[in-house]
């Protein structure tokens, strides 16, 4: 069958399906993107049907995608990198005539179909003549329908400044849509009520999404097999030279607000957790592991950019292609050109650190109790993004099949209602446009190539489990986090606010006892500062890296006597 002639079909199918059957009529939309990905009217219809699924997160990206993509077909005639060929694909598949490709399948053996009719199939031979009206008006039609997606999904997610901004952007452009005025009016009065409870501007930008493993993901490990478990095993052992071991365990499942008795769920979630296997005195260095998948924002000293380790200035050896990254040791320096460095050698990424810089200053001033806190400032997680990426990209692999990122939790099944499922801190800034951004720099192209391995449910998923298991470290004289890392085994411990591991993470995460721990004990580390003596200040930053209120022994006991 004909390209366009599929696309049409798939496209058509998936509309029939859309209410029945959305996640379908997803998976037809996504075939239809693999064979036409710069045809905007293709995204724009996954847009709607990642509403229907309920994931306004996702929407955006996609009726973004679209909205990029109308700009390249309106300009196709200048060269546009995807114009041309979008404006092909996107005629070609509107010449379909409805009442023939929805029924009539030809088998591809016969070759008939192969065979280009008159005015079809021309592909990109065809002359580019200048837009008709007609096409000019479809093509704005699709740029208005992703504009309303994109505000009506930023205010559902609860990211009402975004919305307001873009229904405002939107009234500019087609004053006469009263549609956006109406939106405009309903983001406005969000914005305005929550300013009036002393919303920061960031929390006005701030929303959540559903924190899930997409039904699509084929990616995610049974982590709870005992196939996994022994797998795991492995690296565990190594890391603690014997003293730990990987289990599964239960753990109570946390809900955003559990202040409130009756909304407690009795429940358990199946997770891992790390036991000792023997005796182990108190003080004892009992684990160290080593990771590549660490950042640094180059803020203060310099570290050495594969393991984080410091750098002897005297004996410091760089890439020989660009001089904007420094190593301690030829080891870092050839596994960090085996693993990640040739996809970012020589880009320009200072946008990331700028970023990096201007958020820890907000995050660290509202937070300076927390200086010794596990968990990074959200300006960290795009570089461990980008790292994830650029090695995704060198190791030609998809960004959620390397080590550690497989193995890492993100999130578990929700809980039985009336529980609200667990939630994802979203921002279009942070999860769309820095990540399109990447992309770009990455030399990514954000329609063909990404849909199968850098699409938003995949940098959704990696920000889900950088946000329950990446580690930070924090300058000791600003206080401000300069390095965060994801390891796989340090990922597998849970937390406790009385822990009894205390982390240390120079080149490689280790871990002491802080007491006498018996074989066969559960060992944790606290996710958070264990300083801070409020429990509501815990919970507040614990929330990001559990998913929902702290219920451990410590925080149960202490909001018992102090409500
Ligand atoms: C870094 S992972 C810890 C390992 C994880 N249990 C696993 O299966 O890989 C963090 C996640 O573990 C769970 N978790 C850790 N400590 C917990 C605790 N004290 N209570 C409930 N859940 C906890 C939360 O779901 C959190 O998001």
């Amino acid at each position: 069958m004909l390209p366009e002639r599929r696309v049409a079909r798939l496209v058509q199918d998936a509309g029939t399906c859309l209410t029945t059957d959305p996640l379908q009529s997803r998976k037809l939309l996504t075939d239809a993107l693999s064979i036409s990905p710069y045809d905007p009217d293709l995204w724009y219809q996954r847009a709607v049907a990642h509403i229907e699924l309920g994931y306004p997160d996702l929407a955006v990206g996609d009726a973004y995608r679209a909205l990029l993509l109308v700009q390249e077909l309106l300009e196709a005639h200048d060269e546009s990198e995807f114009g041309f060929v979008g404006l092909v694909a996107w005629r070609g598949r509107r010449r379909q005539p409805k009442d023939t490709y929805a029924t009539y399948e030809p088998t591809d053996s016969t070759g008939e179909d192969s065979k280009p009719e008159d005015g079809e199939g021309d592909g990109e031979d065809e002359a580019i003549h200048e837009l008709h009206d007609d096409e000019k008006k479809d093509l704005r039609d699709t740029d208005i329908a992703a504009r309303k997606v994109i505000c009506s999904s930023l205010i559902e997610i609860g990211c009402v400044l975004d919305a307001w901004e873009q229904a405002d952007a939107a009234i500019r452009i087609y004053p006469e849509h009263d549609e956006f005025k109406h939106i405009y009016k309903t983001a406005d009065e969000k914005v305005q009520a929550a300013r009036s409870h002393g919303a920061s501007e960031h929390q006005l930008r701030e929303g959540q999404a559903k924190r899930v493993i997409y039904p699509w993901n084929t990616f995610e490990p049974d982590r709870t097999s005992a196939e996994t478990v022994e797998y795991l095993n492995k690296f565990v052992h190594e890391a603690s030279s014997g003293n730990f071991e990987v289990k599964v365990t239960e753990l109570p499942i946390l809900i955003p607000d559990s202040e409130s008795k009756d909304k407690l769920v009795a429940g358990t979630s199946r997770q891992l957790g790390v036991y000792a296997t023997k005796d182990l005195p108190a003080d004892t260095q009992v684990f160290s592991e080593r990771s590549i998948l660490t950042v640094n924002n180059r803020l203060f000293d310099p570290l050495c950019d594969c393991c984080n380790g410091s750098l002897d200035p005297t004996n410091t050896i760089s890439c020989e292609n660009c001089d904007d990254v420094v190593f301690c040791s030829e080891k870092c320096k050839a596994e960090a050109t085996e693993k990640y460095h040739p996809a970012l050698c020589g880009i320009d990424i200072d946008f990331l650190f700028k970023s990096a810089h201007t958020t820890s200053h907000t995050v660290a001033n509202d937070a300076s109790a927390t200086a010794s806190s596990s968990t990074p400032t959200k300006a960290l997680y795009s570089l461990l993004l980008l790292r994830t990426l650029a090695m995704a990209l060198t190791q030609d692999v998809n960004p959620l099949s390397i080590l550690p990122v497989k193995y890492l939790y993100g999130s578990s099944p929700p809980p039985p209602l009336p529980a609200l499922p667990p939630t994802l801190p979203f921002t279009f800034a942070d999860n769309i446009l820095s990540v399109f951004h990447i992309l770009t720099r990455l030399e990514v192209d954000p329609f063909k190539v990404s849909l199968h391995s850098f699409d938003i449910w995949h940098t959704l998923t990696i920000h889900s489990k950088i946000l329950g298991t990446a580690s930070a470290r924090h300058n000791a004289i600003s206080g401000q986090p300069e390095v965060a890392a994801l390891h796989l085994c340090y990922s597998l411990v849970n937390h406790d606010c009385e822990p009894c591991l205390a982390w240390e993470c120079q080149s490689e995460m280790k871990f002491r006892t802080l007491r006498d721990i018996k074989a066969g004990e559960e060992v944790r580390d606290c996710y958070t500062d264990p300083r801070i003596e409020s429990w509501k200040k815990r919970r507040e930053w614990l929330m990001g890296s559990l998913g929902g209120a702290c219920r451990c022994t410590r925080c149960v006991r202490e909001s018992e006597a102090d409500p």
